[in-house]
C-alpha cells in the first residue's frame, strides 16, 4: 500500500495530482510520499513494541535529505557505508550516536570522522579492517564501538548481484571464523566489543532465510557468552522485500514477531538492543519516477515507447532485469492499447524501463514507473551527459522540490581541459 492513487483517472502522489507535478517541475522526476515513508518506517517500530530496538534506516537506498531528515525527526537510526552518507545524516540533523557503519574498505579518513562524530558501532567486515580501526582510534585516543559482521552462508534465495549472505560473498567474516576475531577484537585496547551483526541480502520475500541465519547467530553468541564476551546489540540488517510485481513480502510485523519469538528462549534476550537496517522496504513504494512519452516508434517484432527518463535515471531494470510496475498518469481521454518496449534516449541496447508492457498511450503523455523510491536516484549517473533528475517531496497537497534537476554546466564542473587546449581557446 502506498500514496499513489488513481482519483477520477489520474494518478496521485498523496493529494497531488502527478500531471501537475510534472507541469510544475518538468520530467523526468523522482516523486516520494512523505506519509508513506512514514508509515513504513512506523511499521518497523510498532512491530518491535517494547522490545529495545533501534531502526537505522539504510542510507544508501535513498539519501534525500528531506528523506533523512524526515526519518530523523521520526527517530530512526541510519546504516551507512561512507563518509559521503555520514556528512548526509548529519546535514539532515540525524544523530551520530544512532549511526552504523557498514561496508567492506572502510578508508583512515572515514572512520576517523566517524570516530570524532561519535557514531554508534562500527560494523567491522574483516580482521584487517578491525586492524585498521583499533590503529585509527589509538591515534585519536578513543575507543571504537564494533560490532563483527558475520557471513552466516545462508541462502536468502535472491537475485545473485544481491545476495550477501554467501560464502562465496565478499561481506562479512565466515561464521567459523568469528569467534577468533572476536577473541582479537576483546584483547585490543581501542576496540570496544558491543553488538554482533549479519546482512544476508535484499529483496527477500520469505521469513526463513532470516531465522535460519537468527539461529547461526545465537549459537556464535552463546560461544562468546562462554568466552566472556557479551554483546548489547544483536544487528540483523535490512533486506526486507517489497511487492514490486506480485511478490507477497512478510510484514515488518510478522517479521519481528518472527523474530523475537526465536529470541525468547535466548537467555538475557529481552536486554539485547535489536537493530535492523531497511532501505528498500521503506523507500522503494514510497516513490515514483515520472517520465513522458517522446515517441512511439512501432516496428516489425515489436513497438517502443520511447520516454525522456532512461537507464541513467533508474538503472534497475538494465541492471537487474528487474520488473517495475508502468503506468499512465492520465487515463482520461481515449488512447489505442498496444504492447510496447518502454526505453529511453541512452545509446544502449539494454536502455529500458520495462519490456512487453501494455498501454494505451499516446506521444506526450505520462508515465509513472512505480517503486522507484529506493535505489532509484542514489544509482543515477551521468551517462550520455544527462543530467540527474530533479526529486520531489509530495506532503498531502502540496509538493516541494527537494533536489532541483542537475545543471547543463554542472556536467563539466570540475573538469579541465590540457593547458596547450587552454592556450588554443585563449587565442581564438
Ligand atoms: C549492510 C547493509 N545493510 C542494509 C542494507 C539495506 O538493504 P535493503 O534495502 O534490502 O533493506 C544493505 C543493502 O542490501 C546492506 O548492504
Ligand atoms: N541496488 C539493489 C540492491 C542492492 C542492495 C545494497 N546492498 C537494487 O536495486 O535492488
Amino acid at each position: 500500500m502506498d500514496h499513489f492513487n488513481y482519483r477520477d483517472g489520474v494518478l496521485y502522489g498523496e493529494k497531488v495530482p502527478l500531471t501537475r507535478i510534472a507541469e510544475a517541475f518538468g520530467t523526468p522526476c523522482y516523486v516520494y510520499s512523505k506519509a508513506t515513508l512514514a508509515r513504513h518506517f512506523r511499521a518497523y517500530t510498532e512491530a518491535l513494541g517494547s522490545h529495545p530496538h533501534l531502526i537505522c534506516y539504510a542510507v544508501k537506498a535513498n539519501s534525500n535529505l528531506a528523506v533523512l531528515g524526515l526519518l530523523a525527526r521520526l527517530g530512526a537510526g541510519f546504516d551507512i557505508v561512507s563518509v559521503g552518507e555520514l556528512e548526509r545524516v548529519l546535514a539532515a540533523g540525524g544523530d551520530p550516536a544512532r549511526v552504523v557503519f557498514s561496508g567492506v574498505a572502510k578508508q583512515e579518513a572515514e572512520m576517523a570522522r566517524a570516530l570524532e562524530v561519535g557514531i554508534k558501532c562500527f560494523n567491522v567486515e574483516s580482521r584487517p579492517e578491525l586492524e585498521r580501526l583499533n590503529a585509527v582510534a589509538g591515534r585519536l585516543g578513543k575507543v571504537a564501538p564494533v560490532s563483527l559482521r558475520v557471513n552466516p552462508d545462508v541462502d536468502a534465495g535472491t537475485h545473485p548481484y544481491i545476495s550477501t549472505g554467501l560464502k562465496d560473498n565478499k561481506f562479512g567474516i565466515p561464521v567459523d571464523e568469528a569467534l577468533a576475531v572476536y577473541e582479537l577484537a576483546a584483547s585490543l585496547p581501542h576496540v570496544k566489543v558491543t553488538g554482533l551483526d549479519c546482512h544476508i541480502g535484499s529483496q527477500l520475500t520469505e521469513l526463513a532465510p532470516f531465522l535460519d541465519a537468527l539461529d547461526r547467530l545465537l549459537v556464535l553468541l552463546e560461544r562468546l557468552r562462554e568466552r566472556g564476551i557479551e554483546v548489547e546489540h544483536l544487528d540483523l540488517g535490512g533486506g526486507l522485500g517489497v511487492p514490486y510485481r506480485d511478490e507477497h513480502p512478510p510484514a515488518p510485523f510478522d517479521y519481528a514477531t518472527a523474530l523475537l519469538e526465536r529470541l525468547a528462549d535466548w537467555e538475557g534476550s529481552e536486554r539485547l538492543t535489536l537493530l535492523f537496517e531497511p532501505g528498500r522496504s521503506i523507500a522503494a513504494n514510497a516513490g515514483v519516477l515520472l517520465t513522458r512519452v517522446e515517441f512511439l516508434k512501432p516496428g516489425e517484432t515489436k513497438n517502443f515507447a520511447i520516454v525522456d527518463a532512461a537507464m541513467n535515471d533508474l538503472i534497475r531494470p538494465a541492471l537487474y532485469q528487474a520488473w517495475q510496475a508502468i503506468l499512465p498518469v492520465d487515463t482520461r481521454r481515449p488512447r489505442e492499447s498496444a504492447t510496447y518496449d518502454v526505453v529511453g534516449p541512452v545509446c544502449e541496447t539494454g536502455d529500458f524501463l520495462g519490456k512487453e508492457r501494455e498501454l494505451a498511450i499516446a506521444p506526450g503523455d505520462l508515465l509513472a514507473v512505480r517503486s522507484a523510491g529506493a535505489y532509484g536516484f542514489v544509482m543515477a549517473s551521468n551517462y550520455n551527459s544527462r543530467p540527474r533528475p530533479a526529486e520531489v517531496m509530495v506532503d498531502g497537497d502540496e509538493a516541494h522540490l527537494v533536489r532541483r534537476r542537475e545543471r547543463l554546466e554542472e556536467l563539466w564542473a570540475g573538469e579541465a581541459l590540457l593547458p596547450d587546449d587552454q592556450a588554443t581557446e585563449g587565442a581564438r
